[in-house]
Formats: structure tokens, C-alpha cells, sequence
């Protein structure tokens, strides 16, 4: 077999990652015998935690325009952590000098000698391609894994080349470098500048071949691709506060997953002694973002990832959240209700004459139900529209098992127990995700949990689906108590949805708020079929079928807000629901297809999606905020099956 040059390349890259995981390997060896007591600390249990994912992945290498002295080499690897091995230098994703690989904004010394970043394509954690981006002339060109045993002498740095301008990403000049015969290690490469997607974007070959793929249940960790605004916000001091907003699509939970996984991994400055928790709205949420993060971060117990459900279980002790409305009027999740359990709280009997005992929590919440405040025998409140709400309330049991009390009663269990649940007990940092639809007495219970109040807060207020929550995000951090400051982060470039689906989606929005421009512009128009109220399950499950075969890897999903005409079809055509707990994954033969509520599909995507009476799906301040989700859940195909006329902006005459 004649093996292109490019191959040839891309055996010593595997190579080296063999080397590489081995050295892994042999550090995890020596680590399982030393790290005891340590690891004993973090994971309470005796066995080791590694924040090796034992891949033992390679995501990337970057030669510099000369031998720096420092360092004493010209070319190093990005990895999951560092390790040194026959001349061969990888450095960890999460330390500084990873920024060199990166191009965020964020300076490393060594970020103005970039010559050539080399990002990887790996299957089967396996590589199985590259491209690399011509950062400045001058390059040197990478060594072969015989040559890197060669331990380079050290020369004086060059000067310096031309300022570094990111975003040139080159596979012209990468296939100049690699298609010829020549593999020596010095051979320049030559500059050549193709912008395509705009300034910042690096490896955008690979970038686009991996959106292009299908979708698969779980997110995925996009190191290789990671680009360099969402290295800046994945990288920034762990107690460092942000919001990031961006609509539909445009890497929030990516960089939710990675900043998470950055703050247990960065050198001690930027990172922190303690726990993350990331939360999210749903089981399948925690579910989708925990893929990335076992990438990411191997078996390290250090991330909690949790959606809010899960999180109220986890503290008031229950297996399995009560059934019923999320709340059934606005105190249900006010942020008034916590504030009422925190000023009983201030007044109870303190210090040596109290005898030290504390309210429990029945009798904090007895007090509320009576509005009376034991230790001042004076009303928690004489606001008429609490009292009567507050009168209404069940008993202490009774209220475990009403969904909508679970918050408060989840709140109160919170501020009253000594020791919090395993996994929530030394919390630095909570990365929130779809931060829009967190109500006040969720902030608060958060807030609590918070040791030191840094927060990355991340969402979408046109994705907002309830009127319990807050309309902007100055509100958000008051009540999270967030004293920062922090600028608001805004992303603009949609990875997930093709421009077709995005203007499609769009249109739900007002003009000022169609910020968003796809990466991938190809793509089908979205089908709009309207049918009769009687086949509208049939129809639905026709188009998802059609497309089930066309994805036959990826993903298919219909999102509803009624599913029982689409389940009665389904159940009628030998269909049937997946027995796992919280799987929405439906069986026929071979095929599989999701079928969704939409408030289940929040942070989800899939190759295919069918939205199904799209009149139905209910609003929130006139606003289409669950719509305009269930839209954009989709990477590739689009199509919404009617019965009933379609809201206002998707119907075909609608102001484009
Ligand atoms: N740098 C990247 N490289 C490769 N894929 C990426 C990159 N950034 C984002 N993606 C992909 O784009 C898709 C959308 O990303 P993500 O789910 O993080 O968006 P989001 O803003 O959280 O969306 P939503 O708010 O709609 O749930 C995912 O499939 C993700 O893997």
C-alpha cells in the first residue's frame, strides 16, 4: 500500500500518542500508590480519582517560529496533562501555555512565537487526521517522533516574525506542507491566508466536519475545536464571576462542560481547592452535559453536574421527584418565600442560654404555615397577599410530596442541615446552564450552596418558558447575590442549526433579536406540513420515520407539547418506549427515535427534529420561548407538522 505523505504524518502523530498513554499509563501506576490519603479527602472513599479521562488523548501540537530558550524546544503537544517522554513535551489543555494552541486573547509569553497549530481528528481515540493553522511566517515545520528523540540544542529565539494574527486557519498551506515528499524537520511553510468564517476561528475544516456529523445522545468534549472566544470564557480565574448569553446553538453548554472541567484542572492560580456543581434544567440535560465532562475529566469527582429536579432530590432526601405543576402560582418560586425561612432562621435562640438547639426543619416550616416566628412570637409577615398564601400551605409531609413545594421545602431542609448531601458539601464555583429559566427561590437555594459565590452564568432569555423567572440578567445576579459586576458575554455564531433552520426559527423573534449567524449555511429548508387533526400523530411520526433512515447514525427527535396523538400511533404501529428509567428513546426494529415534551428537550439537539403543532406549545409574555427552543434543537432537518393555523412570524406569509 502507498501511503500519502499525509498519512505517513498522521502514523508518527500515533505514534506519539502511544507514547503518550503509556507515560499516562505508567503516571496513573505511580499515582495509585502515592495518592492515597489525598484522594481520600476529595473522594471520601479510598480510591484513587485521576483527572485523566485514560484516553490518553492528544488534542493538539504547536511549533513556534524558533527554539525557545526557556523551554528549551521549538514544538510541544496539547493533551490531556502534561507529560515528557523521549525529547516530546505534552502539556495539559488546562495549563497556561496551553493558550499558545488555543489563540484566545488570553497572553502567554510564548503566544507571540506561534508558528503553526496543528488540531486533531481522533476516532476510537485514535487519530485519524489534523489540519493545521499558519499563525505566522516563519514557521518550523513539526518533527517526526525519531527526529523529537533528538533533544534540539538551544538556539537563540528568532526574531520575531509578523504579529500574530489568529483566525487563518490554512488548509491550503497545510496540504502544500504535507503533500510533497519532503518531511524534513526545518522546511518553512508558506503564509497563506484563506479568513473565512471571519477573524478568531481556528481548525475550521475540522470544525465544520464535526458539525456536519451526526449527532450522538451525550455531548461531546470539542477541545481540538475549541475556538478562541470560548477559550477565553472557558479559561478565565475560577473565581472569576461571568454571564454568557447567546442564542440557540451557540456553545453555552460547551463552554459550561469545559469551564467547569478548566477550574479543576488550571494551574493553582486559576483554579480552585474545592468542588464545581453544574446545573442544568433537566435529568436530560445532566445527562447530555455529563458526556463532555467524563471526557473531560475521567473519573475526578470533583463536578457535580446535576439538573435542578435532581438537585432538590439530592436534598430533601427523596428517590423520586412528586409529580405536578413546577409551580402553581408566582410565591411557589419567589424569591420572598426563602427570605421569610432566613429571617426565622436569624432569630433563633443563639449561644449558651438557646442550650445551642436549632429550629428543625418541621418547625421552620410549621412557622411559616402559621406565620408566626417562635422566637419572636411576631408575625414573619403582615403582607395580606403572603399571609393567605402562607395559610394555604399543606402540612410539613404533605408538602414532600407536591412538586411546586419541593423548592421551599428543599430550601429549608438546606439552611437547616449541618451536612449537605455527598457532592454538594464543598462547592467553589456553580456553572448554571439555561440560567432563564432558574426561578428566585432556585437562586437562593443556590446561593446557599455557593461557599465563595463565583458563578459562570449562562442562558438565553428568548428561550425563557416560564413567568416565574427573571426578564434580565442584573436581577439574576442580585438575587444570586453575585456582587461582581460581571460583564455580560455575548455569543453570536450558531454551531449547531443550519442557517435555513436558524432564519426559520428566527422569525419567531423581533428583528433586534436575530443576532445570531450561522456556521453551517447548507442545509433543507424546513418543511412546514399541514394536516387534518386527526393524522397529525401519523404525520408526525411519517416525517421523523423518513428521517430516522436518512440519519440512520445520528439522532431523531419529535418535540411536542401534546404526545398523546403521536404515543397512540407509535403504541399502534409496534412501537415501543425504551424500559430504561427517564428514557425517551422509542423502538421499532432497528430504528429509534426520541419523543420529547419540550420542556424535556431544553439543551438537547439532534440531527432531525419534528415539531409537532407548534399553536400548542404555550407562551410567556407574548414571547414563543418553548417554541422557539423546540425549533432549534435541530442540526441538520426541520419539519413542523400542523393541524391548527401557525403562530404568528412561522406562517408562510409571514414578514420575512
Ligand atoms: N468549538 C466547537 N467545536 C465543535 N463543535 C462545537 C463547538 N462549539 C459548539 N459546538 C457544537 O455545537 C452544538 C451546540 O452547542 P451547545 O449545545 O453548547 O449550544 P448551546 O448554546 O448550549 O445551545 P442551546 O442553548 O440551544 O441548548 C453542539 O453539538 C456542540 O458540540
Amino acid at each position: 500500500m502507498i501511503l500519502r505523505p499525509k498519512d505517513l504524518q498522521i502514523e508518527d502523530e500515533r505514534t506519539n500518542q502511544r507514547r503518550y498513554r503509556r507515560e499516562l499509563e505508567q503516571q496513573d501506576a505511580s499515582r495509585r500508590k502515592y495518592d492515597g490519603p489525598r484522594n481520600n479527602v476529595w473522594t471520601g472513599t479510598a480510591a484513587p480519582a485521576t483527572s485523566s479521562n485514560g484516553g490518553g488523548s492528544i488534542v493538539g501540537r504547536v511549533a513556534l517560529t524558533g527554539v525557545d530558550q526557556a523551554l528549551g524546544r521549538s514544538e510541544y503537544y496539547i493533551g490531556e496533562r502534561y507529560a515528557e517522554f523521549g525529547g516530546v513535551a505534552v502539556f495539559g489543555w488546562a495549563s497556561d501555555i496551553a493558550g499558545t494552541f488555543f489563540l484566545g486573547t488570553t497572553e502567554h509569553p510564548l503566544c507571540d512565537d506561534v508558528a503553526v497549530i496543528r488540531s486533531f481528528r481522533s476516532a476510537d481515540c485514535q487519530i485519524i487526521d489534523y489540519a493545521d493553522d499558519v499563525v505566522r511566517s516563519g514557521a518550523v515545520s513539526f518533527a517526526r517522533p525519531d527526529d523529537a528523540l533528538k533533544i534540539p540544542s538551544p538556539a537563540q529565539k528568532r526574531a520575531r516574525s509578523r504579529p500574530r494574527r489568529p483566525g487563518t486557519s490554512d488548509d491550503a498551506a497545510e496540504s502544500q506542507q504535507t503533500s510533497g515528499a519532503d518531511h524534513s524537520a526545518t522546511r518553512q511553510t508558506r503564509e497563506r491566508r484563506v479568513p473565512r468564517l471571519g477573524a478568531s476561528v481556528r481548525a475550521e475544516r475540522l470544525l465544520r466536519e464535526r458539525l456536519a456529523a451526526p449527532r450522538k445522545i451525550g455531548l461531546a468534549s470539542v477541545l481540538a475545536t475549541l475556538q478562541p472566544d470560548q477559550y477565553d470564557l472557558v479559561a478565565r480565574p475560577a473565581m472569576e464571576s461571568t454571564v454568557i448569553e447567546g442564542p440557540p446553538g451557540t456553545g453555552k453548554t460547551i463552554i459550561a462542560t469545559h469551564r467547569a472541567a478548566y477550574m479543576i484542572n488550571a494551574q493553582p492560580e486559576n483554579s480552585l481547592d474545592g468542588d464545581v456543581l453544574v446545573v442544568g434544567p433537566t435529568d436530560g440535560y445532566a445527562r447530555h452535559a455529563r458526556g463532555a465532562l467524563r471526557e473531560l475529566t475521567g473519573s475526578d469527582t470533583r463536578i457535580t453536574v446535576e439538573s435542578i429536579p435532581g438537585l432538590l432530590r439530592r436534598i430533601v432526601n427523596v428517590k423520586s421527584l412528586p409529580t405536578g405543576d413546577i409551580s402553581t402560582c408566582w410565591q411557589d418560586a419567589d424569591v420572598t418565600l426563602g427570605r421569610f425561612v432566613d429571617s426565622v432562621i436569624s432569630t433563633q435562640p443563639q449561644g449558651r442560654k438557646s442550650n445551642r438547639r436549632r429550629f428543625t426543619a418541621l418547625e421552620i416550616y410549621e412557622m411559616l404555615r402559621k406565620n408566626k416566628n417562635q422566637a419572636s412570637g411576631r408575625p414573619i409577615t403582615a403582607d395580606p397577599e403572603w399571609t393567605s398564601y402562607l395559610g394555604r400551605l399543606p402540612d410539613w409531609y404533605r408538602a414532600r410530596r407536591v412538586r411546586a413545594l419541593l423548592p421551599l421545602v428543599a430550601y429549608v431542609n438546606w439552611v437547616v442541615n449541618r451536612e449537605p448531601p455527598v457532592g454538594l458539601r464543598h462547592i467553589e464555583h456553580i456553572v448554571v446552564d439555561e440560567a432563564q429559566d432558574m426561578t428566585g427561590l432556585e437562586w437562593l437555594l443556590l446561593n446557599q450552596i455557593n461557599q465563595t459565590g463565583a458563578w459562570t452564568i449562562i442562558g438565553d432569555m428568548n428561550q425563557r418558558r416560564s413567568d416565574h423567572t427573571y426578564g434580565s440578567w442584573s436581577r439574576v445576579l442580585e438575587v444570586a447575590q453575585c456582587f461582581a459586576h460581571p460583564t455580560i458575554e455575548t455569543l453570536e455564531r450558531g454551531y449547531r442549526s443550519t442557517k435555513p433552520i436558524l432564519d426559520f426559527a428566527n422569525r419567531l423573534l423581533s428583528r433586534e433579536q436575530r443576532t445570531v449567524s450561522a456556521v453551517q449555511i447548507e442545509g433543507p429548508a424546513p418543511v412546514v406540513e399541514e394536516v387534518g387533526p386527526a393524522e397529525i400523530g401519523a404525520a408526525a411520526i411519517n416525517q421523523a420515520v423518513r428521517m430516522v433512515a436518512a440519519y440512520r447514525d445520528g439522532t431523531v427527535a419529535v418535540i411536542t407539547n401534546h404526545g398523546r396523538p403521536v404515543i397512540e400511533h407509535l403504541r399502534a404501529n409496534g412501537w415501543s418506549k425504551s424500559p430504561q428509567a427517564g428514557s425517551h428513546i422509542w423502538r421499532r426494529g432497528s430504528f429509534g427515535l426520541t419523543v420529547l415534551h419540550h420542556d424535556a428537550a431544553r439543551g438537547l439537539e439532534f440531527d432531525g427534529v419534528v415539531v409537532v403543532e407548534p399553536a400548542s406549545f404555550p407562551k410567556n409574555y407574548g414571547r414563543n420561548g418553548p417554541l422557539y427552543t423546540a425549533l432549534t434543537r435541530a442540526n441538520r432537518e426541520l419539519v413542523v407538522v400542523h393541524a391548527k393555523a401557525l403562530p404568528r412570524g412561522l406562517s408562510r406569509d409571514a414578514d420575512e
